[in-house]
């Protein structure tokens, strides 16, 4: 069966990850989650101290710096899901906490990080079989994707998922922080310059408000299907 590439956009935490993850398995397809890249350059910035007291980023530095941040991926043989790796060392945890979500927007509005990401997230998609997910993936990184995905929720849904999620996981969660923070992301990734969050004119739109995981995973499994080039 020929590969293609599939893009999946929309909003933060609305299910992105889980049902492009859920594709990539049952095709065999590399799954990409961009936005841990992005969480990654993140924790990087938190670690070496480049937010100024104001939230904004001391761009330059991070410039100078940037090519000493490296990011891979490596499945996890227990899960079968992959883990992220900033130089070296698994940060899967740590870039999914509420430090890393409430400082990840500014970072991700600068052009040369953007222009870093993009360029290995092309690199990675080159050969097809992918199922990417993030906010500019049909836009920006494969224009040309065979399948684009923009999935929405309301905002209440979504901060709830995510709350859900932290407990389960034993982390630390107050609905309302996670809903004001989803509401700042929301904005700063639909407003920004470069890239800003939008449906592709060609993508297919779902929102998931009221879907089960295992609907949404049917409907994204139909589509594939009647996205297959002829
Ligand atoms: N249809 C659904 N119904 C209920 N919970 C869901 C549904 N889809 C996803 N979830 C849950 O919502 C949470 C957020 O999902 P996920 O991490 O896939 O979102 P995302 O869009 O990739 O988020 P982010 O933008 O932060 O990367 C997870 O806990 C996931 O299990
Ligand atoms: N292609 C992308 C992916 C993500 N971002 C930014 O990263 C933040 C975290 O992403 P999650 O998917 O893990 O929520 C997100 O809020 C965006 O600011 C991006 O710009 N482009």
């Amino acid at each position: 069966m020929k590969k293609i590439t599939i893009a999946i956009d929309g909003f933060s935490s609305c299910g992105k990850s889980t049902m492009a993850k859920a594709l990539a398995k049952k095709l065999g397809y590399v799954y990409i989650d961009t936005g841990a890249m992005y969480r990654a350059v993140t924790l990087f910035a938190l670690r070496h101290q480049l937010f100024n007291a104001d939230g904004t980023v001391k761009e330059k530095e991070l410039k100078t710096l940037m090519p000493d941040i490296h990011i891979r991926f490596q499945l996890d043989p227990s899960t079968g899901n992959p883990r992220t790796f900033l130089n070296g060392e698994c940060v899967e945890k740590e870039i999914r906490g509420m430090e890393v979500s409430q400082h990840v927007s500014p970072i991700a509005a600068i052009p040369f990080v953007r222009e870093a990401l993009v360029a290995q997230q092309q690199t990675m998609g080159k050969e097809k079989g992918i199922v990417m997910d993030g906010r500019d993936i049909g836009t920006t990184v494969f224009p040309d994707a065979e399948l684009k995905i923009f999935v929405t929720a309301s905002a209440q849904v979504r901060a709830q998922r995510r709350y859900d999620e932290l407990k389960a996981k034993g982390m630390p969660a107050d609905f309302d922080d996670i809903l004001k923070n989803v509401q700042e992301r929301d904005y700063i990734d639909t407003h920004r310059e470069v890239s800003p969050l939008k449906k592709a004119d060609d993508a297919v739109e779902l929102d998931n408000s009221k879907l089960t995981i295992a609907e949404q995973d049917q409907w994204l499994y139909k589509q594939y299907l009647s996205h297959l080039p002829v």
